[in-house]
């Protein structure tokens, strides 16, 4: 619980009708009640009791803690989550907002309270969202009133994390085609609150944000960018602003061994995708209001970014999965079916999973070594992760090493292991890919900042167990706590299909594959029949990858988000905390 520090201001000011005393801190504002009487509060007692287990002091974020027994309302917010404040101008008994609407207030207030202010500030909801409440406070002194008016402005600017301009691409066709209603209703409005400018660009096709970001944006003029759209747009927006970053510093970003330069601009998610992994891994939710929030109040969450080579050539970079066999094969089916909107991936998810392909290759990675944390732990990386704060020091060490001893990443340190066999599935998990159909994602203990990526690899086995497997990232078991798949925290790994392994392998693979072919095209109404392909495609963020050979490397850090991470829940929403009743 933050402490108040010391004050900037204090008065007694009205809300509702009834006497607060109003104190304004260079941290807190916090209105309280002023009142004596010992008056039973019927409302939501559930809520009451667990509260106040766990938080003795009577003072809530932005709610009022209710005690059962007398009425002591105390709101407080914490100033770095006040979107904006606003004068109401008294006019013939009613007062005009800033913003030009009119709201009825003297009746309301009383006679003696003429001047009023507003202030809008971040109120949590349930399941991690935010959204924008407001309180208006009345006086009856007009300097009283604009003093607390400019105090609490400059107490926002004098806040540098905050954005002021904003470069905005919107994906028209993500999702359910909404990104242009759910920016226009929903989230343009709040930023006009909070006195932040934007450039809007509606994208007219694909890559249109990554070549504009690459080549053309301003970048100088902007605070940060927005993506509107799916993990696909916001995969759309990394490549723009990560190549265009390394082309300015110098970097060479073909190359592998290359250690990348962040990114200083932050990123900013709206949800309007189909899976929206991104978003809802990084703020608990995919709701573009709650996103708007955080852009407002500046918050920074920093990201790992995986790039991907083919024979050292670049092909993608990568946030939350890449995934070979079933993702992969569920991503290239559902393209076909874009026009069933985010249902695709039901369907198509079905479909493979009846199809039960799998797929023959080698898989060898560099484990994460001195770090803390493992995929199996019951850690989650949350808002202010120590994990991500510890394992981040050790990689910005590490690679400062790297630079003066290029081959300690290399074969020749001897830390490589290699596994060869049939995989249903080869995933590689950077952050938990926890998102509306998984909540607890594909590995709940992965971390978003950690410079890992958890590989889990899925051997080949029967449909009934592949099926209790893909269960139980909807439950609470261990989707891991099975014999055929093994999971390793790793900082680099490679993948080779076995058809491309050697000469001989290749002869025999093509004739296999060949022979595969022409089976699996008669045998096309039949896919239960066995007759599979020797490779799928890498699902990459939501896009398919032309290679199958992959060789992974994780550069921690190398973004950051306009988020801060998934918040612990309130005690009485934690359904694992006993006082939850
Ligand atoms: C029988 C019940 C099975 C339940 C299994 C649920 C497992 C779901 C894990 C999903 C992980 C998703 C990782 C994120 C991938 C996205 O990047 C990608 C593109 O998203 P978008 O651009 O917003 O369309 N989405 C997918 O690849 C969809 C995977 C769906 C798999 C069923
Ligand atoms: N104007 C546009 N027309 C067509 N495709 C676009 C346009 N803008 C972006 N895209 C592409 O649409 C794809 C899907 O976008 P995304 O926003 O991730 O939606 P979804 O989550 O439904 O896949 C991305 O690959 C992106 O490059
Ligand atoms: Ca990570």
């Amino acid at each position: 619980m933050e402490r108040p520090g010391r004050l900037l201001l204090q008065s007694e000011l009205r809300v509702r009708n009834a006497a607060y005393d109003v104190s304004l801190s260079r941290s807190l504002l916090i209105w309280k009640r002023r009142t004596s009487s010992p008056v039973y509060h019927p409302f939501r007692p559930r809520f009451c009791v667990p509260l106040f287990r766990r938080r003795p002091d009577p003072v809530l974020h932005g709610s009022p803690v209710l005690n059962c027994w007398s009425v002591c309302v105390c709101h407080s917010v914490p100033v770095s989550e006040i979107i904006s404040v606003r004068e109401e101008e008294e006019e013939n008994g009613s007062r005009q907002r800033d913003d030009g609407s009119w709201k009825k207030i003297r009746e309301r207030e009383g006679k003696d309270c003429r001047q009023a202010f507003t202030v809008l500030y971040v109120e949590r909801c349930r399941q991690h969202r935010w959204r924008c409440a407001e309180v208006t406070f009345t006086c009856s002194d007009e300097a009283v009133c604009q003093h607390w008016v400019s105090s609490i402005r400059e107490q926002l600017a004098s806040n540098t994390s905050r954005p002021k301009h904003l470069l905005v691409y919107i994906n028209p066709y993500g999702g359910k085609r909404q990104g242009k209603r759910i920016y226009e209703q929903k989230v343009a409005p709040l930023f006009t609150q909070a006195g932040i400018s934007t450039s809007v660009i509606v994208t007219e096709y694909a890559n249109h944000a990554r070549d504009h970001l690459k080549m053309e944006a301003e970048l100088k003029k902007f605070d940060g960018v927005v993506c509107v759209g799916g993990d696909g747009m916001f995969s759309e927006i990394i490549h723009g602003l990560i190549w265009r970053t390394q082309i300015d510093c110098g970097v060479d970003p073909n190359s592998p061994e290359e250690a990348l330069s962040p990114c200083s601009l932050r990123i900013g998610i709206i949800p309007a995708g189909s899976t929206d992994c991104i978003c809802f891994a990084s703020v608990g939710t995919n709701d573009p209001v709650t996103s708007a929030l955080h852009i407002i109040v500046g918050d920074s969450q920093p990201l790992d970014v995986c790039s991907v080579h083919h024979n050292n050539m670049f092909l993608r970079y990568s946030v939350s999965l890449l995934g070979y066999g079933f993702y992969g094969d569920v991503l290239s089916d559902s393209e076909r079916k874009r026009w069933m909107g985010p249902a695709r991936y039901d369907f198509s998810g079905l479909k493979m999973f009846l199809t039960h392909h799998y797929y023959e290759g080698t898989v060898s990675y560099l484990p994460a070594k001195g770090i803390i944390g493992t995929p199996r732990d019951a850690t989650r990386c949350r808002s202010g992760c120590v994990i991500c704060q510890h394992n981040g020091q050790l990689n910005s060490e590490r690679s400062e090493k790297y630079e003066m001893d290029e081959a300690s990443d290399s074969e020749s340190s001897g830390e490589w292991r290699t596994i060869r066999g049939k995989f249903l599935a080869i995933n590689a998990a950077s952050m938990s890919c926890a998102c509306p159909r998984s909540p607890k994602g594909l590995s709940p203990a992965a971390h978003l900042a950690d410079g890992t990526t958890d590989l889990i690899l899925v051997r080949k086995c029967s449909r009934f167990n592949f099926l209790r497997h893909l269960l139980r990232h909807t439950s609470k078991d261990d989707q891991f706590d099975l014999t055929f798949i093994e999971v390793h925290r790793v900082r680099r790994f490679r993948f080779m299909p076995r058809h491309c392994q050697s000469d001989s392998d290749l002869e025999l693979d093509l004739h296999e594959n060949s022979k595969r072919q022409i089976f699996s095209q008669i045998c096309k109404d039949h896919p239960a029949c066995g007759c599979a392909p020797a490779y799928s495609s890498w699902n990459c963020d939501g896009e398919i990858l032309t290679h199958t050979g992959i060789d992974v490397r994780v550069h921690g850090q190398l973004i950051k988000l306009f988020a801060r991470g998934i918040e612990e829940l309130p005690v009485f929403e934690d359904l694992s905390n006993p006082c939850a009743i």
